[in-house]
């Protein structure tokens, strides 16, 4: 099938042409003025609108059972209101159970996530240590295209690692050329204060931003990112909440070290006022992890990702609808941990990000699919619009609005922490693997069109990190004669 995308102005992370694009199957095959249509080419007329790479959530949990139920959302439900806001390339986790074997953790989820309607890959997280899990690491990087692992330095007596975990891992990863991520949170101190308030008769949500202040998270920031130092590993901090962890990576990319920063559309928009509001449901529908913080992060967070500090934007799309959240309807430590917004995250980023200022077009791109895609080393496969990239493309018309709603999203969450929130800047043609799946209103996404996309190891800064490290060896350094 050949598809022609006439009259747009084609917006990278780099570069912004006024330009044609033509796919031919699941790939771009030409960009440049005044294309010619071939015979039998389909001819999408873009009007004058943005033509972008498909956005990348590097940060999502489809049906993720945690916290004693299942997340909602499910791999073709939450691919597809993804595709309809934009995105048609979501990241998700595999997360094993302390002790289960990783391997048969990772096809469980490699089973679930076949009903996704567009790409996807996995994240496998580290949550217990012994030479099954360090052999299984290698048969990731090596036979499942998986270059990433993910470390929770929450949840205390779940899936938390503790420092050993950490260090085993890291170096693993790094032997392997596969990149250590963390959930920055002191989950020793979580279980410490969640235990004091509960004895305090604190019982209701307000009670969880309490248990996880922002010191929590600067600490195991600062900690994650001392370890990855001295081990010599990149490190990529998932959902950056406050100015603490931006400032221990601010400090340590200063330094010079390879830390990667991903913040959370919600923390950069939503604050923790929701905590205290009187209707016991709302409030809980904001329970997530880091929780949203004082307003003073929000403008912090902005000017980490203006500033480069901050690379990618996610969700932790990890949807709990209300009765789910009435589980913790005594005790806010039972409240499941998750919100949704793996539908939005383009449009509220526009929103505020550019129509503000704060960005532009390319930074947009940057920081919602380009960047992703060249930490995860996936780039120019996703990420560009490029002849040879894969065929994910949508057209954004930047003057169109929408109004965010419960009542019109396409997420099975019964709730949007957006709820109302009028945006201008609205995609209105998603095209993925070269197919149209989302226009204007018409969703058209298929069960299982979804593909397992591997990502290499190895991405281009391990070998800088290398570098470094033998120049300043002391060795080298004689060689040098400095
Ligand atoms: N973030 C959150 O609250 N839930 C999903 C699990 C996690 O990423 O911590
Ligand atoms: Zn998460």
């Amino acid at each position: 099938m050949t598809l022609l995308i006439k009259g747009g102005t084609v917006v990278n992370a780099d570069f912004t042409l006024r330009a044609d694009v033509l796919i031919d199957g699941d790939k771009i095959t030409a960009v440049g003025p005044d294309l010619d249509a071939p015979t039998g080419a389909e001819v999408l007329d873009a009007g004058g609108a943005l033509v972008m790479p498909g956005g990348i959530d590097p940060h999502t949990h489809m049906e993720l059972p945690f916290m004693g139920t299942v997340a909602s959302e499910d791999f073709f439900s939450g691919t597809t209101a993804g595709a309809v806001g934009g995105t048609t390339m979501i990241i998700d986790f595999v997360i094993p159970s302390p002790r289960q074997d990783v391997m048969e953790a990772y096809h469980t989820w490699r089973g679930w996530a076949q009903k996704a309607a567009t790409d996807y890959s996995f994240h496998v997280a580290i949550t217990w240590w012994d030479e099954s899990v360090k052999a299984a690491m290698g048969t990731l990087t090596r036979d499942h295209g998986v270059n990433s692992f993910k470390h929770f330095m929450a949840y205390k007596g779940a899936i938390m690692c503790d420092d050993e975990v950490l260090v085993n891992s890291f170096t693993r990863a790094r032997d392997l050329g596969a990149i250590c991520t963390v959930h920055a949170e002191n989950g020793e101190l979580v279980a410490h204060l969640q235990k004091e308030l509960l004895a305090k008769g604190i019982t209701g949500p307000e009670g969880h931003p309490q248990s996880r202040p922002t010191a929590v998270e600067g600490e195991a920031a600062d900690r994650a990112i001392r370890i990855a130092q001295v081990l010599n590993v990149p490190l990529y901090i998932v959902h950056n909440s406050c100015i603490e962890s931006l400032q221990a990576i601010t400090r340590a990319r200063n330094d010079g070290q390879r830390v990667f920063g991903e913040v959370l559309a919600g923390h950069l928009l939503v604050d923790d006022s929701v905590y205290r509001h009187p209707d016991w449901d709302v409030a809980a529908h904001h329970v997530m992890s880091p929780p949203f913080r004082p307003k003073a992060n929000q403008e912090a967070l902005w000017r980490g990702l203006q500033a480069g500090m901050l690379q990618t934007t996610a969700t932790d799309h990890c949807c709990f609808c209300t009765p789910q959240k009435r589980m913790g309807h005594n005790n806010f430590t039972q409240i499941p941990n998750g919100t949704g917004g793996v539908e939005d995250r383009m449009h509220v980023l526009w929103h505020h990000g550019v129509n503000t200022g704060r960005l532009t077009p390319s930074e947009f791109v940057a920081i919602t699919s380009a960047n992703a895609a060249k930490i995860f080393n996936i780039y120019p496969r996703k990420g560009v619009v490029a002849v040879g990239a894969d065929a994910d493309v949508v057209i954004w018309d930047p003057a169109r609005q929408r109004t965010i709603s419960k009542n019109t999203h396409h997420q099975n969450i019964d709730y949007n922490i957006f709820e109302g929130m009028t945006v201008t800047g609205v995609n209105t043609t998603t095209i993925s693997q070269g197919r149209v799946v989302y226009h204007d209103g018409d969703i058209r996404t298929v069960r299982g069109a979804g593909r397992y996309v591997n990502r290499p190891t190895f991405p281009s800064y391990f070998d800088a990190v290398k570098r470094v490290a033998e120049v300043n060896a002391p060795s080298a350094v004689d060689r040098m004669g400095v």
